[in-house]
């Protein structure tokens, strides 16, 4: 066995002498399923700066990150001590969120989201909810407003099913009910249908061929997925490697969209499967993504450029914050809670959090516990996972990362 430093974890791979390396992430990083990728992967760089409390998935053989439905850990209620210390850092009551419009978006990996927009009381940034799956709706989106036609609905994205040329009416229960029961109506009525709603809407209609959205998330899913992201202007959007936002955002989306479990993708079932259905068609796990303008830990993008410049100096990413006069992390969890309630997120069966940040885990539950954080998943970097062949590496975000678990208490174990 080779001489590794006293701290280094044996599942990194050691170089002799690290150089810089450009990091591989085109438009075709996004690629949710890694399993036809060649393994030319470069060398691991990663050097063993620091141990991260455990190495999980090191017993995954080669590395591998494509189980099908993400590890997570039990999350324990709170105590009511814990509670109690915990309110004091939030928020007394939460804010008004609305969701203003909403869209489908076909992804360059094949899956479809629906991005939503909010607006809110507490501050005037466009929040956003990055939704997988059929299965979550905004209930501030499907409230009607006023004097609004049935095409102004569509426009902002308060439709059931999928658009299509020529359709003229948002919820299609109504359609096919008033066309006589016809899958897709005729033109004529179609054509009838633009005027102002004669009716208040209905709660969103069951499912219809596929194409309709049932509002409620299936029990048999179990708690739905949830990623709480702070925007992050140069992981996401400037190759930054000193931070590991972008893959975290990535993987996020990834886990999203794995097929949803059936008895059969479960290790050692002997159910039986439609080989016609390949994974690709299966429906997804879904989930979402509430993705926070938070940039830069809550000070904004020209502080954290600040804050990069005194990391440059020698600094940790904890320090640089407030040698610039801000709190190590700036950010609040409210409106995220909020954002979750709308999407029919809160109640007794919980949400799976997919973070390493004990501080969100408490948080997003909100003041009065309207959000229950069931199931942790924590986001494993991805050079710990692939032994170096994949993710964000460097002399830089290995340093950010030795912070998170130093100073900020992040948990990366499972
Ligand atoms: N001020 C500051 N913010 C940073 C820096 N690097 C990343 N960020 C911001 O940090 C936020 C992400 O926080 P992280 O600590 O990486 O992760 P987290 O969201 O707390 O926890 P996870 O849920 O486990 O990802 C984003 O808003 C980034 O813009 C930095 O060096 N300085």
């Amino acid at each position: 066995m080779q001489a590794y430093p006293a701290h280094a974890s044996p599942a990194y791979t050691p170089v002799a002498s690290p150089r810089p390396q450009p990091r591989e992430r085109s438009v075709s990083y996004l690629k949710l399923s890694h399993e036809d990728e060649p393994n030319n992967a470069p060398p691991p760089l990663i050097s063993p700066a620091f141990t991260p409390p455990q190495t999980p998935f090191q017993d995954d053989a080669a590395g591998q990150r494509h189980d099908r439905q993400p590890r997570s850990i039990p999350v324990s209620s709170p105590t009511a001590s814990e509670r109690e210390h915990g309110q004091s850092t939030l928020l007394p009551e939460l804010p008004h969120v609305e969701c203003q419009v909403r869209a489908r978006i076909p992804t360059t990996t094949g899956q479809q989201m629906f991005l939503h927009l909010y607006h809110n009381s507490a501050d005037n940034k466009e929040h956003l909810a990055i939704v997988f799956g059929p299965n979550i709706r905004s209930k501030s989106l499907d409230a009607p407003r006023p004097g609004e036609t049935e095409r102004d609905r569509m426009i902002r994205g308060a439709y059931v099913g999928t658009l299509f040329p020529g359709r003229t009416h948002s919820r299609v229960e109504q359609i096919r009910q008033e066309s006589g029961a016809s899958t897709r109506p005729s033109a004529s009525y179609l054509s009838n249908l633009n005027g102002p709603s004669q009716t208040p809407p209905s709660p969103a209609p069951s499912a219809e061929a596929g194409q309709d959205i049932d509002s409620s998330y299936p029990e048999e899913l179990g708690p739905p997925m949830v990623r709480i992201h702070s925007e992050c202007y140069t992981g996401e959007t400037v190759w930054s490697a000193r931070c590991d936002c972008g893959e975290q955002l990535d993987e996020a989306a990834r886990l999203m969209s794995l097929p949803a479990p059936t008895p059969a993708s479960t290790p050692g079932s002997e159910v039986s499967v439609d080989q016609s259905l390949q994974p690709s068609k299966l429906p997804s796990c879904g989930g979402v993504i509430i993705y926070l303008r938070q940039e830069g830990r809550g000070i904004g993008l020209k502080e954290k450029l600040k804050a990069y410049n005194l990391q440059d100096l020698g600094h940790d990413t904890m320090e640089a914050n407030i040698l610039l006069r801000h709190p190590g992390d700036a950010r609040s969890y409210g409106l995220a809670t909020a954002m979750l309630l709308d999407l029919g997120l809160g109640g007794e069966r919980g949400i799976k959090l997919l973070t390493n940040n004990p501080e969100k885990v408490r948080a997003v539950e909100g003041p009065n516990r309207e959000v229950r954080v069931v199931e942790r998943v924590p986001m494993i970097p991805l050079a710990w996972k692939t032994g170096g062949k994949e993710g964000v590496q460097g002399a830089e975000v290995e340093k950010y990362l030795a912070t998170k678990i130093e100073k900020f208490k992040h948990m990366f174990s499972s």
